[in-house]
Parts: structure tokens; C-alpha cells; sequence
């Protein structure tokens, strides 16, 4: 099987440079539409794919992007492996605004959004107990290390509903009780969803921030967030431009089961499946559903 590497950039990171025979195109799927075109495109022999979480231009919010249909859309354009980018606050002092943090665990506090493919005539339960592919997250880790950016391995996410950032009582508790590292408004539930299509995620998390709790820094703004970004979307690039090469252009399936994710999950007996839903499934779980 060929890699075909996604790439779902986040807020400052609305486009990849340097792909070649680069084209947006549409995609259309039976989730709704995602939130833009993906733009394909081949780096140094491997298929590239990148989706702007927020659309050009940042117009869907942390709740109202399309988890979804984004992550129907990247199966049907044959990703296998998902990259995700995405700015974050940080609740640790030694992870300082500029660092990069390969998250490998998540809180998910989000409400708001539809959190599964599968539902009524057709249901499912994957494992998330690891919801990241220690394989491509390693890969970016080392990535992120050659490119000179100071990167920590392992973090935990949380995933807060938004778009307001959290008071100080939040901040705190996240800190302080939960154990969490970052904080951020999107990585849940693309997640867990990209664990039921059997797609590889990793979570590249770049930090902007200090949130609410750090009494040294003030409360969190955009215009600082923006600032810090614009370093970062750079370092995130650099990242990005050596995992064709770090990746292969020949797939081996995941070590860590990944893309076989829904073997023993789907518990709605044959019979009793609702053919509209499992047509619905069909770039999803056609593999599993037949
Ligand atoms: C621009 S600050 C808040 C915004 O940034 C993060 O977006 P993303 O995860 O897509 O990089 C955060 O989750 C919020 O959506
Ligand atoms: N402090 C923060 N909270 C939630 N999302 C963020 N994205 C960037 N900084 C953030």
C-alpha cells in the first residue's frame, strides 16, 4: 500500500508550500461538506493532502468545523496517515510558548460536536485508550528535533468545547487535579473519528500560550496567540516537508493496529444493520462492512 500522508492544519496554517502538481479539489461524502477543498499534491514521490481545519480565511469555529465529513473527506482521497496541527496553551512551565508538544493523550470536555461515524443500525465502539499512532508520532517527533525546534514527547490534550479560552478556576483545576499539559478546542473528537476510519494520528501541538494560570503572563489574547504563531507555522512547515521521506513512499501496516481499528468493533449483528447507514460507512468502514 502506498503512504498517503494528510496533513489538517490548524489556526495559522491555512496552506502547505512546495507540493508538486499541487491542486485543490472538492470532496464530497455523505457527512456534510468539510471545511474546504483538500489540496493534493506529491512531495518528493509521496501524496500529500492538506485540509485547513478552519477553512481559508479561519471561518469555521472550534465547534462548528466538520469533524466529520474532514475526516470522510481524507479517507476518501486515500490518506493513511493524518498529521495534525494545532495551536495550543501551555500548563507547564517548561513548555514554553514556541515549543512543540507530540500530544499522545487527551481530556476531551468538548460537548457541541458530533463525535461518532457510526450510530443508530450500525454501532461501534473502537478503543482510544491510545488515541495516537506511536509510529507517526515518533516520525514528527524526530522531525521536529532535526528541524531545531524544542519538541517534548508525550503531553496530555484538553480538548475544551470553546471559543471562549477558560477562566482561571479552569486553567487551574486542568493543572493542577486533571494532570492535563495543553489545552486547545480541536482535537476532540477528530481523534476518536480518525480512529474509527483506521487512519494513523498524530498531534503536533504548538504552543502559543501560557492560558490563564501562569501569574507571570496575562490572560490569554488572540493578537498573542497570532504572534507566536506566525514563528510557529513556519517550524510546522519544516516539520511537514520531511515526513514523505521519513514516511516512505511504501506503507507497512501500523505496528500498533491503527488502520485495524474496527476488526472486532462494529457489535450490530449483520442482519440487523440499516442499510442506509452502512452505505453511509461505506469509505469509513468499507473495509470491515464489505
Ligand atoms: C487562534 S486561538 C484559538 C484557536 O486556535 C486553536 O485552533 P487549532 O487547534 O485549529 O490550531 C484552538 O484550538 C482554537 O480553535
Ligand atoms: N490557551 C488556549 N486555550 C484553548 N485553545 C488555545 N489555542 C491556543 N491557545 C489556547
Amino acid at each position: 500500500m502506498d503512504t498517503v500522508i494528510g496533513i489538517i492544519g490548524g489556526s495559522g496554517v491555512y496552506e502547505i508550500d512546495g507540493l508538486e502538481d499541487a491542486q485543490w479539489i472538492s470532496v464530497e461524502g455523505p457527512f456534510g461538506a468539510p471545511s474546504d477543498d483538500l489540496l493534493v499534491g506529491k512531495l518528493n514521490g509521496v501524496k500529500m493532502v492538506f485540509l485547513p481545519r478552519h477553512g481559508r480565511g479561519h471561518v469555521q469555529t472550534p465547534s462548528t468545523v466538520n469533524y466529520r465529513a474532514n475526516i470522510d473527506a481524507l479517507k476518501r482521497a486515500g490518506v493513511t496517515d493524518v498529521i495534525s496541527v494545532s495551536a495550543c496553551g501551555s500548563f507547564r512551565e517548561e513548555m514554553a510558548p514556541g515549543d512543540f508538544v507530540i500530544v499522545d493523550q487527551f481530556i476531551d470536555r468538548t460537548f457541541d460536536r458530533e463525535k461518532s461515524f457510526f450510530g443508530p443500525g450500525c454501532v461501534a465502539h473502537v478503543s482510544v485508550a491510545h488515541p495516537t499512532c506511536p509510529r507517526l508520532s515518533q516520525h514528527c517527533y524526530d522531525a521536529a528535533l532535526s528541524a531545531g525546534i524544542t519538541a517534548h514527547m508525550g503531553g496530555t490534550y484538553l480538548a475544551m468545547e470553546g471559543p471562549q479560552f477558560s477562566t482561571l478556576a479552569e486553567s487551574k483545576m486542568y493543572r493542577e487535579h486533571w494532570g492535563a499539559d495543553v489545552i486547545g478546542m480541536t482535537n476532540m473528537p477528530e481523534a476518536k473519528l480518525a480512529r474509527e476510519a483506521e487512519l494513523c494520528y498524530a498531534s503536533v501541538a504548538m504552543i502559543t500560550d501560557y492560558d490563564s494560570w501562569h501569574p507571570d503572563h496575562g490572560e490569554v489574547d488572540v493578537t498573542q496567540i497570532i504572534a507566536t504563531l506566525m514563528g510557529n507555522a513556519s517550524k510546522a512547515k519544516s516539520i511537514i516537508a520531511q515526513l514523505p521521506e521519513r514516511l516512505g513512499e511504501a506503507r507497512s501496516d501500523c505496528p500498533h493496529g491503527c488502520d485495524k481499528a474496527l476488526e472486532f468493533a462494529i457489535i450490530t449483528q449483520p442482519e440487523a444493520r440499516d442499510p442506509a447507514m452502512v452505505a453511509k460507512l461505506d469509505a469509513i468502514a468499507g473495509r470491515v462492512l464489505g
